[in-house]
């Protein structure tokens, strides 16, 4: 292996370790059956949608801006990773969030994949006809649970996000532009603590009204456990069937994997993560990174469930992103094949 790129040696020395050791699975590679172990974990879905928010949510949060060509580079290897779903970037003020001033380059200069769908975050209407100018067909709007924090995140009250957005999805919708929803602080907030269900209940019920398709629930903070993602996620889904619904879980406490894993046992079947694990909203102060992309494939292909995304190469473009943000990474699967390559 003495000429290969480092980033190969580690796919290569991964998959001898799925080899040897077959529970962890590998659902494009083929190495598990994964009906040995489905016969234990009946009433999960089959199929696990993952929505890559590593582009931007991933770097966001990052102070060193990271060049524009180094982002497209990273999208243009997710997009060949078997992902669906890659949130590109966001449509919101540079002064708010230098990292992502860059949006129209970005949009314009990834290679888009068939099959793969590129949304962009958009908080209001000014950022929808930016995105639709660069070529979006896909985006995001974000509320929250939280007076507080939309406060400080889009700076208007949680009545006048809902008019914001009532706009931007109308205009979408005569564009025939799908909308997803974001609720942020669904399991608390960094400025009011708790929040309770109905909150979140009603923020998102009032998303999925307007014509979102799908209501992503944000544990922005990573302060929830399996028990208050149950209780959230029983409250929600009395308004919202299962199949519209998302989770978004940060790690900040170590849940994020039991808390999916919580959302998937009660009928949830996509999940956002960020490759490396990460990530962070820069207005919610002390949140760390999304659940890694790495972790949550593993996890999932170990359960015997399909996500069509091939592992290794997710371990690839992280290694890249994480070498171009002199970033370690977060995904502890990503660490543990390191660390059995060097042995
Ligand atoms: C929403 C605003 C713009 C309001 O910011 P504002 O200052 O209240 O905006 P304004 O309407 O008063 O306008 C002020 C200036 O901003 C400009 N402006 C107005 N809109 C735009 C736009 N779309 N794009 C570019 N520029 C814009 C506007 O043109 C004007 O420019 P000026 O005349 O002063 O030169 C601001 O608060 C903002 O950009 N916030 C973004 C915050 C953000 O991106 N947060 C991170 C994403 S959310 C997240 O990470 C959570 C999530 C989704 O991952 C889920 C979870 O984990 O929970």
């Amino acid at each position: 292996m003495g000429n290969l790129p480092s980033a190969a040696k580690h796919c290569l020395s991964y998959q001898q370790l799925l080899r040897e050791h077959l529970w962890s699975g590998e659902s494009v590679a083929g190495a598990l059956d994964p009906a040995q172990e489905v016969s234990q974990l009946s009433g999960l879905p089959e199929f696990v949608k993952i929505v890559e928010v590593g582009p931007r949510d991933g770097l966001q949060n990052e102070k060193v801006i990271v060049p524009t060509d180094i982002k497209i580079e990273f999208i243009n290897q997710l997009s060949q990773t078997g992902l669906s779903v890659i949130e590109v970037t966001s449509f919101v003020s540079s002064r708010w969030v230098p990292q992502m001033a860059d949006h129209t380059e970005v949009m314009r200069g990834i290679h888009q994949y068939p099959g793969v769908r590129y949304p962009v975050l958009i908080p209001n209407l000014q950022g929808f006809h930016h995105a639709v100018a660069a070529g979006a067909t896909e985006i995001a709007v974000f509320g929250a649970a939280s007076e507080s924090f939309i406060k400080k995140n889009i700076n208007c009250s949680i009545e006048e996000s809902m008019g914001r957005f009532e706009e931007v999805i109308s205009s979408a919708r005569h564009m025939a532009i799908p909308v997803r929803g974001y609720v942020s602080c669904a399991l608390g907030c960094p400025y009011e603590g708790s929040i309770t269900p109905q909150k979140v209940t009603e923020v998102s019920k009032r998303l999925y009204g307007m014509g979102c398709y799908e209501i992503s629930l944000g544990d922005t903070i990573g302060v929830g456990t399996p028990g208050s993602m149950k209780m959230m996620l029983e409250s929600v889904m009395k308004e919202i069937p299962p199949g519209a619904l998302a989770v978004h879980c940060h790690d900040t406490y170590g849940q994020a994997l039991a808390n999916i894993l919580t959302a998937l046992q009660m009928g949830v079947n996509v999940v956002d993560s960020a490759v490396s694990g990460l990530g962070g909203c820069p207005y919610a102060k002390g949140a760390s990174g999304n659940v890694a992309t790495e972790d949550l494939i593993y996890m999932l292909n170990g359960m015997g469930l399909n996500t069509g995304v091939n592992l290794c190469k997710v371990m690839e473009a992280g290694d890249f992103i994480c070498k171009a943000v002199n970033k370690t990474t977060n995904s502890k699967v990503a660490q543990a094949a390191f660390k059995a390559r060097l042995e």
